[in-house]
Order: structure tokens, then sequence, then C-alpha cells
């Protein structure tokens, strides 16, 4: 039976110190983050998750962001180069961690760089960011190790929000959902449907019809739920003000079997 496993990774005592590129820095509150983390990573469990902890970077700032580390395809892991030098030290934990579940492990080497948040699977397709922090190398060595596993790779600029995934994510059933104000290209996606909530263009598909959503995106939650949906939603308020979403909080890890 495949996994229901998702990596997650315990936020640094430096939260608070960590990366903002696109909006206004706000101070964050790092024992409500904590809160927030909890509740984040009880509502993946009860909906069926087990949850693997990396051990803590306590020295990155920016390690909750789990997702930005790793890219999984099928079994195989891929090991990011992320954009920001200060979050490079992140891996090496997460390396560890992926390899002790026994996937296999592949790397982006320099000079590339790639974020997992850039980076969203639909089915076998593989839309891959093009942005500020992902470059065109490490586009190149996503294609180059995930096509011989079947991957159909398609580069997508991104430049006016942090990562892909910032901008757009996906249905169960394929639709891509973005805020169309944070978006270079919508007509690259086959099937679209706009949010009325920038936070609104995350979803963490939890199984079944259940979508994990952030609180600040209502009327999206609103949408979906008269599509026949079941919004999850949980207050993720102190990662937002690091440009942080739903997304980048955890990893799933679907292609292993236990
Ligand atoms: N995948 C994501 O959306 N990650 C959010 C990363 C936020 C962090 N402050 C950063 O700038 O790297």
């Amino acid at each position: 039976m495949p996994s229901k496993k998702a990596l997650v990774r315990r936020p640094s005592p430096r939260l608070a110190e960590g990366l903002v590129t696109h909006i206004e820095r706000e101070k964050v509150d790092v024992d409500r983050a904590m809160e927030q983390w909890e509740a984040y990573v009880e509502a993946l469990r009860k909906h069926g998750w087990e949850t693997v902890e990396v051990d803590p970077a306590d020295d990155c700032p920016d390690s909750v962001f789990v997702e930005d580390t790793v890219v999984m395809f099928r079994n195989v892991a891929l090991i990011a180069r992320p954009g920001a030098e200060s979050r490079r030290p992140e891996t090496a934990g997460v390396e560890e961690a992926v390899a002790g579940l026994g996937c296999s492990v592949n790397w982006i080497w320099e000079p590339g760089t790639l974020d997992g948040g850039d980076v969203l699977k639909i089915g076998d397709t593989v839309y891959v960011g093009r942005g500020g922090r992902t470059n065109a190398a490490g586009v190149q060595q996503l294609r180059a190790a995930f096509e011989p596993l079947g991957a159909r790779v398609v580069a997508v600029p991104v430049s006016k929000v942090l990562h892909l995934k910032s901008a757009v994510t996906a249905l169960p059933d394929g639709t891509v959902i973005g805020h169309i104000p944070n978006m270079d290209a919508p007509s690259l996606f086959d099937r679209f449907l706009p949010v009325p909530e920038e936070s609104g263009s995350h979803v963490v598909l939890l199984g079944g019809d259940k979508l994990l959503m952030a609180a600040s995106a209502p009327k999206t939650a609103e949408l979906f739920a008269d599509l026949g949906y079941q919004p999850v939603l949980v207050d993720i308020g102190e990662f937002e003000k690091l440009e942080g979403c739903v997304t980048c909080l955890s990893v799933r890890l679907r292609g292993l079997y236990s």
C-alpha cells in the first residue's frame, strides 16, 4: 500500500529572522508560530498522515519550510539546492531523513539552484517555476533527474511571487488554481480556476475531497466547498508573514510503499 507519510520540521527559535522578499517585514511571534505549527501537524495526522519529523535545524531561520529542500517523484528524492544561500545548510538533515525512509536520493548541483516550492506535480506532469530561487541550470537538472522516470517537465516563468507554488497549486482533479495577479502565464495550464484570495491558491491534498488550506482564504474555501470539496482550515498567520503557505510546511511522500 502506498505510504501516507509526510515530512515536517519543527520551527527554529530563530524563525523571526526568516527571509522576506516580496512583502513588507512584520514581527513574527515565535511562540504563536509554534502553536500554529503543532496545529498544522495535528491536522495532517487527523487526516491519516504519519508525520516524520526531520531533525530540527535551529540555526536556519527558514528550516520549517521543509518543502523547499526536497522534491519527490515516485521513490526518488531530489535534494534541492536552495536559491538563498542562507537556506543551503537545511538540506543535510532532509537528505538523512529521506534516505532513512528508503528513498533513492539524487541532487541538484552547482551551478543549479532549485527550491522545492517551485515544483508542482500533477500526475506525471512536473511544472517547475523559473524565478528568483530556481535558475535555468536547476530546471535542466530537474528534467535530467525526472524525465527518465516518466515525468513531463514544464518550465513556467515566475516573477511576481517567491515560488511557483506561491502562485498556483492544484485540486485533486488536476485543475490548477491561482490568484491571477500573482501569475506570469496562466495560459500555460490546461485547466485553470482563478481564486479570489492570494492564499486561496494553496492547497495540500489530504486525500479524498479534503483540502488543507490557510484560514486567511475564507472566500476561496467557500468556493471549493461549493464545488464539493471539504476545506480543512488552519491558521498559519505567523508563517505567512515570512511568505510561507500551507504547502511549504510539509512534504508528502506518496511514492513509497510500506
Ligand atoms: N515553498 C514556500 O513557499 N516556501 C516559503 C519559504 C519562505 C522563506 N521565508 C523564504 O524566503 O525562503
